[in-house]
């Protein structure tokens, strides 16, 4: 599979054990330590290495890590393609070539000498990239398109792209062959985000450090004792040494990782450092106009307890107040507590919504559910669908769900959304509801919500009973830009906006692989997937799990969603499960492939060819989860045509949805049509339903009796689109009804429902 993607004489791959590499008999290569010099782009002290070696290795370079690594792993991604695309889909401005790196101007491969042989050929492909006209570069692959813009993690820098980043890095080099004095013009470079005194710093070769001599440093070892948080023995520590390294502290490695980053890019080269508010105000320099008697240190100053005021338009410095507000918010008050395991578990349940905060003690839960309904989850059953071949037809007709791969989201920008999702959930409760505001939205309990955003109700927010055991923010994609004053908030949803651009990309590619599927009129099923009524839900799942004293709750109950596409990024704890042939699967977590799942929109516009998929969300036990879906919906006024349904808006549907909830407390499934045989006995209508499987309900077969009121409800609306006013006509004729079939769909959704219904033999 993955020579597929090199050029046909790559692919035959000798058996390395046969193989002898003469040449190395030959030439011996010293490969043992690295003899490269190194070349401190802070000293630039690279004459030698320009004359004994012609090549040096750079440090020092203030080109982040993370960009480095994602640029390759996204060059991989790229080069993964099949052959044939990246022949086809990389074009002018770009090249693709193989077998010889030497390249025309255009960019095109000289020639491609000996392809039909092994002879000659140099064994490598690459890609050829003139910046400065890459902002022309149109492309609709959206692998290529990350590529063109890996910008993720960077697109708080707003005006200051990757790809510019990497433009004004790599072009350095003609401007370094151009110029005498290479010292200069790089050092010129980092050192104009210091204050004006430090550039001039003296050669380090002569340097020095007379300090050093006087008094001598132990540095060989680390001899700072150490302190667990946990245990917290610090008396030795405090009295002999006044300072300790702390481990087991909880704080997330990654946030200690991104501060120190994102303090980088607030202070780094290129980036200047900005105007600051009275609040954030940079130490004074004093001495400024002598090197004497100045700390050779610039800073930020941040008063925690004032940031929440702080307000930046300059996207680095709000993405850094945000992870120090962050911080800022921890409650300090662990040492007090005689139990720390106590406390930290009480700490983490502080931003719990109250009801989700006694957390049982998981060793003594039992699963009674998972002995009633036994969920698949031994291997991963899921279809997998490649962005790049987008082979769907049987995944979208059989399940309803594909796990997709290649789809071109740096997996950094998938965790990074996670962690930050993680930052903010664990806010304290109360300024969750407080700083959530429109137009984003914050609800918990239940994942249904007005058009608004607003949770409809936290119905049985007083008990434990049928509350989904959930939290989430509601974030209308198409409103971002609104100004949101909270740094926490603001820097969140710049990343929710970066993110949203790719799943927008992602759902258009896919819509339109099962347009040309489902044969349908490409024009006028443009309006049926509209990007700017996109959504992202984020949710935090805390542990829970039933025992005998407590209602066994589900993070998210049965149910399909509404939307045309869904789609899923989850962390690795796990916890959907999906309905195909009466059976439950789990959606295991597979680390940087996202879950497809198509919505009721989806099923009405293939006219019932496709699936609307019924799935839920298992809580675990002891630890939270994070997921965060992205939805898609028809465009305002978009009329879905079919033939198994009367026409409707996306609108007329949100309505009924809406009504269902008000007044059954769920929405009513459309998607089981079935036969029914219906009569009436006494003053109850009774129906059998012969084809709705047992594993749903298990009422198969069985004779439900209900009282005619209930019964028109939920007939009304699971027949709203079939033949309900004959129904009706008839019921209403004669009340002798007897046997009478009518095509509808029934409400399948869990306990719940059934019982509000009796069931009578
Ligand atoms: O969190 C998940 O895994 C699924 C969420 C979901 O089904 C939904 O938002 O509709
Ligand atoms: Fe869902």
């Amino acid at each position: 599979m993955a020579s597929e993607s090199y050029p046909p004489p790559f692919r035959s791959l000798p058996d390395s054990t046969q193989a002898v590499d003469l040449d190395d008999q030959v030439n011996p290569v010293h490969d043992m330590e690295d003899p490269i010099p190194v070349v401190d782009l802070q000293s630039l002290k690279l004459g030698e290495a320009c004359e004994f070696w012609g090549i040096f290795r750079l440090v020092n370079h203030g080109v982040p890590p993370t960009l480095l690594t994602q640029l390759r792993e996204n060059a991989k991604m790229v080069f993964f393609l099949p052959f044939e695309s990246k022949q086809n889909l990389i074009t002018s401005p770009l090249s693709y070539f193989w077998g010889t790196p030497a390249l025309t101007p255009s960019g095109a491969a000289l020639s491609t000498k000996g392809s039909s042989t092994l002879q000659n050929i140099n064994w490598v492909e690459g890609l050829n990239v003139p910046l400065a006209q890459l902002s022309q570069f149109q492309t609709d692959n959206p692998i290529i398109a990350s590529f063109r813009l890996p910008s993720h993690s960077f697109s708080w820098l707003e005006d200051f792209s990757v790809c510019q980043f990497a433009i004004i890095i790599i072009k350095q080099h003609p401007a370094q062959q151009e110029d005498d004095d290479l010292h200069c013009s790089e050092k010129k470079m980092a050192s104009e985000s210091y204050p004006p005194p430090f550039p001039s710093s003296p050669d380090s070769t002569q340097a020095v450090d007379l300090d050093d001599q006087v008094n001598p440093v132990h540095g060989s070892e680390d001899p700072i004792p150490v302190v667990d948080l946990q245990s917290l023995k610090l008396g030795e520590a405090c009295e002999f040494w006044g300072i300790f390294r702390l481990v087991n502290h909880g704080v997330p490695p990654t946030l200690l990782t991104q501060l120190r980053e994102h303090a980088k890019n607030a202070l780094c080269p290129n980036s200047g450092t900005p105007a600051l508010t009275p609040s954030l105000a940079a130490l004074s320099t004093k001495g400024s106009s002598t090197l004497q008697n100045i700390n050779w240190v610039e800073g930020l100053n941040v008063p925690l307890a004032q940031l929440s005021q702080f307000q930046t338009d300059n996207p680095i410095i709000l993405l850094l107040s945000g992870i120090f507000l962050f911080i800022g918010c921890k409650p300090p008050a662990q040492q007090e507590e005689d139990d720390l395991r106590c406390s930290e578990k009480k700490m983490a349940s502080e931003s719990y919504p109250p009801p989700f905060r006694s957390l049982p003690d998981s060793t003594q839960a039992v699963d009674l559910d998972d002995q009633v309904n036994p969920v698949h989850d031994s291997e991963d059953p899921i279809p997998v669908v490649d962005l790049q071949s987008l082979k769907l037809g049987e995944a979208c007709e059989f399940w309803g769900i594909f796990r997709l791969v290649n789809h071109g989201v740096p997996p950094t920008l998938l965790t990074q959304l996670r962690e930050h999702a993680k930052m903010v959930f664990s806010l304290p409760f109360e300024s969750k509801q407080s700083l959530i505001t429109n137009p984003l939205s914050y609800f918990w309990g239940t994942p249904a919500l007005t058009p608004s955003g607003a949770a409809l109700s936290t119905k049985g927010s007083s008990t434990l009973q049928n509350i989904n055991w959930v939290e989430g923010l509601n974030v209308p994609l198409a409103q971002l830009s609104f100004q949101i004053d909270n740094p926490i908030i603001a820097s969140f949803s710049l990343v929710l906006e970066e993110y949203g651009k790719h799943l927008a990309r992602l759902a258009t590619t896919i819509f339109d692989a099962m347009v040309i599927n489902l044969g349908l009129d490409p024009i006028e099923s443009k309006s049926h997937l509209s990007n700017s009524t996109g959504i992202v839900r984020v949710y935090r799942y805390p542990p829970h799990c039933s025992n005998s004293s407590s209602a066994s709750a589900w993070g998210m109950d049965v149910h399909t969603d509404s939307s045309v596409l869904s789609i899923l990024n989850q962390d690795e704890v796990g916890g959907l499960e999906v309905l195909k042939d009466n059976e439950w699967f789990s959606v295991n977590p597979i680390p940087n492939t996202l879950i497809v799942n198509l919505g009721d929109m989806m099923q009405a516009i293939s006219d019932d060819k496709y699936k609307s998929v019924k799935h839920r969300v298992k809580v675990n036990r002891s630890k939270e989860r994070v997921s965060i879906c992205y939805f898609v919906f028809p465009g305002e006024g978009s009329v879905i045509r079919s033939s198994n349904y009367k026409p409707f808006t996306y609108r007329d549907f949100q309505n009924e949805v809406q009504q269902d909830i008000k007044s059954v407390g769920y929405k009513v499934s459309k998607n089981l049509a079935c036969c029914c045989k219906l009569w009436i006995r006494g003053s109850s209508l009774c129906m059998i339903l012969p084809s709705v499987s047992s594993s749903e309900l298990e009422w198969s077969s069985s004779m439900v009796v209900l009282s005619s009121s209930r019964f028109r409800t939920l007939l009304r609306k699971a027949t709203r689109r079939c033949e309900m006013s004959s129904l009706f006509e008839s019921e209403s004729e004669s009340k002798e009804m007897t046997r009478s079939t009518v095509r509808m769909s029934v409400s399948v959704w869990g306990a719940s429902e059934l019982n509000c219904l009796e069931t009578a033999r």
